[in-house]
């Protein structure tokens, strides 16, 4: 479904991505690990749009993706601490929304909030709609940004690290929820993780890189040390 192909970004002299091929397809959560600086978080933002690529393309079931297919869930999860769970779920639709309902939260149309509160339940967050984000756990804070992500209606969901914040359970959760979101509602899944065992029991599948290529690809629960590895071990080894 989702395909990166020859993914390329430069920095400047440096080249961070050389020529990414990673596919994700439907249903599909695929886990993206490797170092500190060895390009994941580049390759998600350039999936998304949100960073220039010297070469490559992004495509999706085989076409140019259109600007409300991929929704992205950050580490840093942005909700509006001030406004209802509810509303901030109910901002992951402005992209669809007139510039008059998009403003103001109050005249969200009823149809969009119904729509919020079964995203939601998705989430297993309905009881808490109506409570200010900011009061909310930092796991729960996640979901509600998942939330808020389906209520864009997209295609593919990119995660960037989404639960470097967390404590084990509720990192725990945020996976088996993007797990359930790929096999049940049929979404194409990609997440950046710093945690192989967690990649390992939720992953269907873990792409490795190393200085921007990809070193890895296949089923979770394989030997990712060669990820981590520093490149002077590797020399002497
Ligand atoms: N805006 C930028 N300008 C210049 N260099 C950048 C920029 N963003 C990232 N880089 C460099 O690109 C390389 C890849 O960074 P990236 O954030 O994609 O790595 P990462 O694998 O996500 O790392 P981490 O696990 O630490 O989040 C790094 O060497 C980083 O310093």
């Amino acid at each position: 479904m989702l395909a990166l192909s020859g993914i390329t970004v430069r920095y400047g002299e440096r080249q961070v991505l050389h020529g990414v091929d990673v596919d994700v397809a439907r249903g599909e959560l695929l886990a993206v690990l490797g170092a500190n600086g060895s390009g994941k978080s580049t390759l998600l933002r350039a999936a998304a749009g949100l960073e220039p690529m010297t070469a490559g393309s992004v495509g999706i079931d085989g076409k140019p993706c259109g600007p409300l297919d991929i929704a992205v869930v950050f580490q840093h999860i942005h909700l509006v601490r001030r406004r209802s769970v509810l509303e901030n779920v109910c901002a992951g639709a402005l992209g669809r929304l007139s510039l008059r309902h998009s403003l103001v939260p109050a005249l969200f149309p009823r149809a969009l909030r119904e729509e919020a509160m079964a995203c939601l339940d998705r989430v297993g967050l309905a009881d808490r709609a109506h409570e200010r984000a900011g009061r909310l756990s930092g796991g729960q804070q996640q979901r509600v940004a998942v939330a808020r992500a389906l209520c864009q209606r997209p295609r593919v969901l990119l995660a960037d690290e989404p639960v470097s914040a967390l404590d084990p359970a509720a990192s725990e959760q945020v996976l088996a929820l993007l797990a359930e979101l790929a096999h049940d509602a049929g979404l194409a899944v990609l997440a950046v993780l710093h945690q192989p065992s967690l990649a390992a029991r939720h992953a269907d599948r873990v792409v490795g890189l190393r200085d921007g290529r990809v070193i890895l690809d296949g089923p979770p629960g394989q030997d990712v040390d060669a990820l981590y590895r520093p490149a002077v071990m590797e020399a002497v080894s």
